[in-house]
């Protein structure tokens, strides 16, 4: 078969079933997202991120008993090693906090015990649970370091949003940022088999531990294409500045074959759910906070984007989870480059289930480990193996 005959093969595995979950389902033409039975969307408005997470590794939605001690157990979990946060004090104060969060996950595995427990389900999820617990704790800790501040202890009172946001800025926030950012946290929690979670999958997979999994899938929330692409929406959003320079943004972005990020998705045409959920958050977070330009903008840009799409490409885009987050997060007051870590330590719930998961699984729907094929291009000798000379007689 000639070169040009050949298949196209760089499929990114769209489509492709490669095992079963009862975690989650993402609805990609019906724009919905349901974690173990419930929709997203109900989620975010009437329930606590905390019972969003033992939904997602227990199955059911705790009662008030079960969500009560799971708090505790969580806040129990919180404090770091003093040992880790010396660490972190050594580390360069421009390094990017994804790759501090990916760090200090393999750092903490040295202070965990169950590390040492073989192939035990207990032990797997006493790692995700404490991980779900110290992540937040990490990155508050490094937001402060890196700032030239001493990190404020954890609260043994305080949810996962609100406890976060005290932890970065010394003081308890009001319950509306609170419930905002409890929202945040449980709309990014969880998205079946996107690229980090699948990352996370194919370590744990091969029977690593929780934290080799969850240390792979933060290095693949970081990028570009996936996670790291509220960071970028913000960065975009800063450069257009001003919603007359719109159009020649989109213009020259689509001329030289760039992208707009916070737009398109693997999975949904349509509008993601979570940013419709979001789109109005961040223009109550702007008004909120006195300056509702980014939503404006935002908003501007997502209407002119679909226009130009349509006519430059003749394709419909949407926009995804990143898009109106970014907006939303800065009018909270966070540093840009703290966006997708913010995701990372929501994610954690959807990760540390999707890990029990493909290592506990019953036997019906255990996955095996991932071992795609290629399709290998050998062209370096024509048809034929090529030939090993000495290494003086090589060119
Ligand atoms: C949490 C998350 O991970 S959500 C995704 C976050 N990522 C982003 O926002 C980054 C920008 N978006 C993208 O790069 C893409 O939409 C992806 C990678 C997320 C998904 O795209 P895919 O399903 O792989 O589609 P693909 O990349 O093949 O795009 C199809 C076409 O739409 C174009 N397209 C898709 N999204 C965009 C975009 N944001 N800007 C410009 N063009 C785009 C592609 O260039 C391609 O055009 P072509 O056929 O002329 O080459
Ligand atoms: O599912 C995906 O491909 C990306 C995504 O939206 C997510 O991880 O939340």
């Amino acid at each position: 078969m000639t070169d040009e005959c050949k298949p196209v093969l760089n499929t990114g595995l769209r489509g492709v079933t490669v095992a079963s979950t009862r975690i989650s389902d993402v609805n990609g033409k019906e724009g919905k997202l349901i974690y173990r039975g419930y929709l997203v969307k109900d989620l975010a408005e009437k329930a606590c991120f905390e019972e969003v997470i033992f939904l997602l590794l227990f199955e059911k939605m705790p009662n008030s008993k079960e969500l009560e001690s799971f708090k505790k157990q969580i806040a129990s979990e919180r404090m770091l090693p003093s040992r880790l946060i010396d660490a972190l004090k050594t580390r360069p104060a421009d390094s990017l906090p994804m790759d501090i969060l990916q760090a200090g996950v393999s750092m903490l595995a040295h202070h965990d015990p169950d590390t040492r427990i073989d192939g035990s389900r207990d032990a797997s999820l006493r790692m995700g649970i404490k991980l779900i617990a110290k992540l937040p704790v990490l990155l508050a800790a490094w937001e402060r370091i890196r700032k030239g501040k001493e990190p404020v202890a954890p609260s043994l009172e305080l949810g996962q949003a609100a406890n976060f946001l005290y932890m970065i800025s010394g003081s308890v926030p009001d319950d509306e940022l609170t419930g905002f950012f409890d929202a945040c946290l449980t709309l990014h929690a969880e998205h079946s088999f996107n690229a980090s979670t699948f990352s996370a999958r194919g370590v744990a997979s091969t029977r690593a531990h929780m934290y080799a999994s969850i240390a792979a899938a933060i290095g693949s929330l970081s990028g570009a294409l996936h996670g790291g692409a509220n960071t970028r929406v913000m960065m975009m959003l800063k450069k257009i500045g001003s919603i007359d320079a719109i159009e020649d943004y989109i213009n020259n972005e689509l001329e030289t074959g760039g992208k707009i990020m916070g737009l398109g998705h693997a999975v949904y045409q349509i509008d993601d759910p979570r940013a419709l959920i979001l789109a109005p958050m961040s223009k109550k977070m702007g008004e909120r906070a006195g300056e509702t330009k980014w939503y404006e903008i935002s908003k501007a840009l997502e209407q002119k984007a679909k226009a130009a799409f349509k006519k430059h490409k003749n394709m419909d885009i949407f926009v995804n989870v990143d898009f109106y987050s970014a907006s939303l997060y800065y009018s909270m007051g966070i540093d840009m480059d703290m966006f997708t870590p913010l995701f990372a330590i929501s994610r954690i719930a959807g990760w540390t289930a999707h890990v029990i998961e493909e290592q506990f699984a019953d036997a019906a729907h255990k996955p095996m480990l991932y071992r795609p094929a290629s399709d290998y291009i050998g062209d370096y000798c024509g048809p034929d193996e090529c030939t090993l000379s000495p290494i003086e007689e090589r060119g």
